[in-house]
This record gives structure tokens, C-alpha cells and sequence, in this order.
């Protein structure tokens, strides 16, 4: 079998060596250029195994000791673990650095010497959600899960959106967590700890609520040990049988209560499908819903302002109208975000992933000589437009580009389920070559855009 190989179409020189995008990096820092007090802040997430019982300030140190020796460039991804460090080997899954591209200024690559890594170590809960069920015995009310979870792991990262929408949710929840640490007074500086993601179907709101969740989870670990997340489906609560749904709003609020009095806890509070309270509200308020949808309305909106006056807890609320809801907590949200479909660059980007996975679990062939292709990211792609296509990997690019385009309008939801509905129609399920599959890809995409309603 072949060596892994990444596509590169530079060579790099003889004293420089090419770091996992093909940049060329310089091993020599000149220090004399860079203060300390410029090194740029990288967030580096290890996982430890299911199995490992090493204490997490061990890990922290040895991590940080690891990093030190090296001397390579930081990009987003897996850093592997060397084989000589055997404490680490026995007791880490994965080393993951994140979020360099903040730090990337002009210069499209951080030199190990401009950074300082902030080293967060975790392991993922295995339990599972546990899930609470109304006396109808039908609908679930609520869902719970300990964070960092194994269900939601690689959430955020498999997430693509337009720069700085991930990127913003997360500063945004680091200052509000910052805030209530440094016992900022409210009514000097307010901040809600709520936020609202809404838009059309599909476009990822409530996988990105719980991924930010999750992201929180492991880099607020040191100060918050334990944290959870409550998914609320606010459809639910507004039980067949009215008079129970006031009794599933209290036995949820006290549940939530409880989980927040512990002050090391760090609750998140998911409530999918907001709309649907204020048109339980309008409804009731028009005479055609019996008054108690509006009496628990009330009480969860009342419920809610308590749960503010609570530091440790965020409220993750989605909506899939796009129009101004009109209810009272979420007009107190502090960040509502708009997430739309995937634009040109994101869609490019969700393609390349799914592209990868089916190379990676060989249902695709690989290209000529590699066992393990990373593609080239868009900005790279978009290089590459103009280099001859005598190289395989440039025309595989401008095909995934290609299939992109044709995605025009797709949400998330269906993008992803674009490289399963094409390999359903190959005609031949052994030829798999990936640039053959790209063309029949297109070919689908173009028949879901007709079935698309308008
Ligand atoms: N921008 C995106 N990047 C990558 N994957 C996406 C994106 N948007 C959606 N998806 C995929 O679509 C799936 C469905 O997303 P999710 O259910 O979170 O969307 P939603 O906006 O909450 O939908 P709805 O409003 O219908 O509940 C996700 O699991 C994810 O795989």
C-alpha cells in the first residue's frame, strides 16, 4: 500500500519544510521580530481515551511539554502524538488545535513561535441523553445530556458557515461566562446569556446550538467541571392533555433549578422551535386556544427570567421563522443570528467533507498513489483554477467547485444527503472513481434544485 499523501502543488525548498496545507514554513523564527506579548492565544482540545483514568493537570503538563518541542507551523487539525511519549499515547485519543485562522492575519500561516497553546483536556460522557416523557406517555419533553458527549463529538467542526458566524457565537458566550465571573452589576452593563438562531429548515440551527454547547463545555472545563444540556421541545410542552402542560413546565424549571443551584455547573437550556410559543400566545389571545396554552406560555416565560438571574446558565433558543418574533424573552436575546442556507464557499467546504469521508471508508477510489487525500480548501480550490488539469487533483477541485455551484439555494440538511442520493444513482457501484461520481452528483443536484418548491 502507498504512503499517505497530501496534495501539494508546491515544492518547498531545501531548508523550509511544508506544513499539512502546503505552506511553506521556515524552521529559523527571528525572534528579535516577535514580543511575548504578541503571542496569539491557540485553543489546543485533547481528548482523553473512554478507558483513561490519568489525572487532567498530567495531561495539561504533558501536552504542554510535547508542544514546546515542536517546531512546526499551527493550522486547524489533529496533531498526532509522537510514539515516543508513551504516557500520552496510553491515555489520549486525539489532540486537536482550533481556531487558528483568528490569528491569521495577512500572512496565512502562524509560526510556532507567535503562539502560546491554551492546552484543554476532556473526556467524552458516554451516558447518553436521558429523556423525560410526558404522562401521555407519547412526547418527549425534554432531553438531557452530560457535556462533552460522545453523540455531539466532531459536531462543530462537520458545521460550515460563513466566516465568523461559529466564531461569534463563541466570543460572544466566553464574555458573557466573563461577566458573570467578574460579578459585572447588571444594572450598570446588561447581558441576557440568551441567544436566537433563526432561518429557514435545515440550515443547522439546532445542531450548532448544541455543537456551541459542547465547544463551551470543554473550554470552560477548569472553572465549570460539570455541565449540561436540557433540550426543551417547545411543541411538547403544549400537551394534548391541557392540564398537564403547566405541570411539565414546573417539573422541568424545578429539574433545571436544581441542576443550576450547583454553582460548578454550567446548565445550557435548548429550546428548539420558539415560534411555536408565541403562536400558542396569539392563538389563545384571538379566543381560538384554550386559555391554558397562554397560561403556560406565561409560565415558561416567567420561569425563564428567573433562569436568568442564574450565572451559570445559556439560554440556546431557534426559530425557523425569519419575520421579528414577537415574545418577550426573545426580544431580550442578545445575539440573534441569522443562519441561512450555505453560501458558495460553505457549500464547497461540506462537499470536500463528505468527498473526504467516502474516499477515507474507500467506497470512492482514492486519487492515483494516495491512500489518505486531504483536498485542497477553497481559498486553495479557487488557486487552483487556472493550473492546467494535467493534475488529477486540480480537475477533482474544479468539479467539487463545479458541484457546488449546481448546490445553489440547497440547505445544509439536503447538501448532506446529496454524495448518498448520487451513489444510489451510479449505475455501477464498483466504478468508483471520484471525478465520474462528481458529474453524477451534479447531475442529482441539478433534479433535487427542480424539486426544490419555490
Ligand atoms: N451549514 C451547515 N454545514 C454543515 N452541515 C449542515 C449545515 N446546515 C445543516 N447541516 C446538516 O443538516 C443537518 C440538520 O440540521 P439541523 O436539524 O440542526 O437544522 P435546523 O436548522 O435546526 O433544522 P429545522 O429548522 O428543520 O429543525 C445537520 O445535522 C447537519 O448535518
Amino acid at each position: 500500500m502507498s504512503a499517505p499523501m497530501e496534495i501539494s502543488l508546491q515544492n518547498p525548498s531545501t531548508d523550509e519544510t511544508s506544513d499539512q496545507n502546503g505552506v511553506v514554513v521556515s524552521q529559523h523564527p527571528p525572534p528579535s521580530l516577535i514580543l511575548p506579548q504578541e503571542k496569539f492565544l491557540v485553543p489546543v482540545e485533547v481528548c482523553l481515551k473512554p478507558s483513561s483514568t490519568a489525572r487532567i493537570d498530567d495531561v495539561r503538563s504533558a501536552v504542554e511539554r510535547m508542544l514546546e518541542k515542536r517546531s512546526l507551523s499551527y493550522n486547524d487539525g489533529p496533531i498526532p502524538v509522537p510514539p515516543d511519549e508513551i504516557f500520552l499515547a496510553d491515555n489520549v485519543q486525539r489532540i486537536c488545535v482550533c481556531d487558528t485562522d483568528e490569528g491569521m492575519h495577512n500572512d496565512n500561516v502562524l509560526l510556532f513561535w507567535q503562539v502560546k497553546p491554551v492546552v484543554h483536556v476532556y473526556q467524552l460522557s458516554e451516558e447518553g441523553p436521558s429523556e423525560e416523557i410526558s404522562s401521555d406517555g407519547q412526547t418527549s419533553t425534554f432531553n438531557e445530556w452530560t457535556l462533552p458527549a460522545k453523540e455531539f463529538d466532531g459536531m462543530w467542526e462537520s458545521l460550515m458557515y460563513e466566516s465568523g458566524l461559529k466564531q461569534r457565537l463563541l466570543r460572544y458566550a466566553a464574555s458573557a461566562l466573563l461577566f458573570t465571573e467578574k460579578c459585572v452589576d447588571p444594572f450598570l452593563v446588561s447581558w441576557n446569556r440568551i441567544i436566537l438562531l433563526h432561518g429557514p429548515p435545515g440550515t443547522g440551527k439546532t445542531s450548532l446550538c448544541k455543537a456551541l454547547a459542547q465547544k463551551l463545555s470543554i473550554r470552560f472545563n477548569s472553572r465549570y467541571p460539570l455541565c449540561q444540556l436540557v433540550e426543551v421541545n417547545a411543541h411538547s410542552l403544549f400537551s394534548k392533555w391541557f392540564s398537564e402542560s403547566g405541570k411539565l413546565v414546573a417539573k422541568l424549571f424545578q429539574k433545571i433549578q436544581e441542576m443550576v443551584e450547583e454553582e460548578s455547573n454550567l446548565v445550557f437550556v435548548l429550546i428548539d422551535e420558539v415560534e411555536s410559543l408565541a403562536a400558542a400566545r396569539k392563538a389563545a389571545l384571538s379566543g381560538s386556544e384554550p386559555s391554558d396554552s397562554i397560561r403556560v406560555v406565561n409560565a415558561l416565560l416567567t420561569q425563564m427570567d428567573k433562569l436568568k438571574s442564574s450565572p451559570n446558565v445559556i439560554i440556546l433558543t431557534t426559530s425557523n421563522i425569519t419575520a421579528a418574533i414577537d415574545i418577550a424573552f426573545v426580544d431580550r436575546a442578545d445575539i440573534k443570528a441569522y443562519v441561512g442556507p450555505p453560501t458558495l464557499h460553505a457549500r464547497y467546504e461540506i462537499l470536500r467533507s463528505c468527498l473526504q469521508e467516502l474516499m477515507r471508508t474507500g467506497i470512492l477510489s482514492s486519487l492515483q498513489d494516495c491512500t489518505d487525500v486531504t483536498l485542497p480548501n477553497y481559498a486553495r480550490a479557487k488557486e487552483w483554477l487556472n493550473a492546467p488539469d494535467s493534475h488529477e487533483a486540480v480537475l477533482l477541485c474544479k468539479k467539487l467547485l463545479e458541484s457546488a455551484e449546481a448546490c445553489e439555494g440547497m440547505s445544509g440538511r439536503t447538501l448532506r444527503k446529496l454524495p448518498f442520493l448520487a451513489h444510489a444513482n451510479l449505475t455501477n457501484h464498483f466504478d468508483c472513481d471520484p471525478i465520474k461520481f462528481l458529474c453524477t452528483m451534479i447531475e442529482t443536484a441539478k433534479r433535487e434544485r427542480s424539486e426544490l418548491p419555490d
